[in-house]
């Protein structure tokens, strides 16, 4: 594990806990504020046995799953889960039983020591707001998620895996058909062990709520799933870890999928129940954008393929002709940016992969329309 010293000022270094101490390690900030050091896991067993210290002492746990690259989407799950738990676990890891063979597993970014200074400084101002506190970090190895069989994202898989069908296989999971499988393995294993008493997941990814809430029933675990509003830009466009590999170009163009979804959401807020009447503008926006894009010069444009506009059941995700007034919808899509042609000369094109090639970034996005009565 990279140090962690070098992120600390120095008079906080003085003060800090041993480097190591009987599987975890110490995320220290400004001493004045913190009494409790974040202590970084990475085996399972001393964090187990944190978790019981917890527990006798009738403290509760609010767990933040993520995959790092820490943003202020991820900052909003934290603070939500402070204000109802006296410790927040935070987990980062990368899973790659969730990326298909063909995904951006090898350029999905990683962030560590920036991530450790957004918890540190948001625990800081936890601590000064008198709130629950990031008290660990989890942090495992593939070896550790994985203990008998190395990950597989090959479609038949090798290995122990959890399903939700057909749940796992709409929308998102219709495009990465491995993605839930991967999803639901993980947290599964992250909820044994951390046994959390509640779980803070964002609406972005809402097909991925869904799919743990039927988890938490159908494998009756004893966790509350609480759901967080998505943080946004100014404009609109959904935070994501993935955004910093979209570049002007492409930043400007991809905030279409959020635009449609309001148009879509407009016509429900008018008193449009049916499904083409709720969604036409959507695909009329999209499809606009995208004849202005192709009309453009290569060297100004950035095309997209829309992969899917959906107006489904709130629970099932199952695609709907109508909606029902007592139950409501979710609105969703998906978009994916493609490379931008013809890049200019001192041009911002976001983050680029190891090999200096642009990333092709899936952007997702939704909304609830909820029910009328
Ligand atoms: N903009 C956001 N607002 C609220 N929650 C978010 C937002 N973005 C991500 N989250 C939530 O943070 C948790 C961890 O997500 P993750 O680490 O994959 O970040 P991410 O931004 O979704 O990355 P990416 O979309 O690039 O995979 C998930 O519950 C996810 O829904
Ligand atoms: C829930 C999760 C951490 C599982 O890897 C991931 O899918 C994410 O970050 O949304
Ligand atoms: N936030 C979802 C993780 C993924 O796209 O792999």
């Amino acid at each position: 594990m990279a140090s962690l010293r070098c992120l600390l000022p120095s008079r906080a270094r003085a003060k800090q806990a041993p480097a190591k101490s009987n599987g975890f390690r110490f995320l220290s900030t400004s001493p004045s504020l913190r009494n409790i050091p974040t202590r970084i896991f990475r085996d399972v067993a001393p964090l187990r046995a944190y978790r019981r210290e917890l527990l006798l002492n009738k403290r509760t746990v609010g767990l933040v799953p993520t995959m790092g690259a820490l943003h202020d989407g991820h900052a909003s799950l934290v603070r939500h889960a402070a204000a109802e738990n006296t410790d927040v676990l935070v987990t980062i890891y990368v899973n790659p039983t969730q990326f298909g063979q063909n995904e951006d597993l090898a350029s999905y970014p990683k962030t560590w020591e920036a991530d450790m200074q957004v918890l540190g400084k948001l625990d800081q101002e936890l601590a000064s707001a008198g709130q629950g506190r990031v008290t660990a970090v989890f942090a495992p190895s593939t070896k550790t998620m994985y203990p008998t069989l190395p990950p597989d994202s090959s479609i038949p898989g090798v290995g122990s895996f959890i399903e939700m069908r057909p749940l796992g296989q709409l929308l998102e999971g219709a495009s990465r058909p491995v993605f839930f499988r991967g999803v639901a393995t993980v947290c599964m294993k992250l909820f044994n062990i951390c046994a959390p008493d509640r779980l803070y997941f964002g609406q972005k990814d809402i097909q991925q709520t869904r799919v743990i809430r039927r988890m938490i029933k159908d494998f009756h675990l004893d966790m509350d799933l609480r759901i967080i509003p998505t943080s946004r830009e100014p404009d609109g466009l959904a935070l994501s870890s993935r955004n910093v590999y979209l570049g002007a170009r492409r930043r400007d163009v991809g905030i279409v999928l959020n635009q449609a979804l309001r148009m879509a959401e407009t016509q429900y807020l008018n008193g449009k129940r049916l499904r083409n009447d709720v969604l036409w503008p959507a695909f009329a926006h999209s499809n606009q954008v995208l004849a202005d894009q192709e009309d453009m010069e290569p060297s100004k444009r950035a095309k997209f393929q829309v992969d899917y506009i959906s107006l489904a059941d709130p629970d099932t995700m199952e695609e709907i002709d109508q909606i029902d007034d007592t139950k409501g919808a979710i609105l969703s899509g998906a978009v994916k940016m493609l490379p931008v042609e013809e890049s200019q000369e001192g041009e911002e094109l976001g983050r680029l992969d190891v090999e200096n090639r642009q990333v092709p970034v899936r952007l997702i996005d939704n909304i609830v329309l909820d029910p009328m009565r």
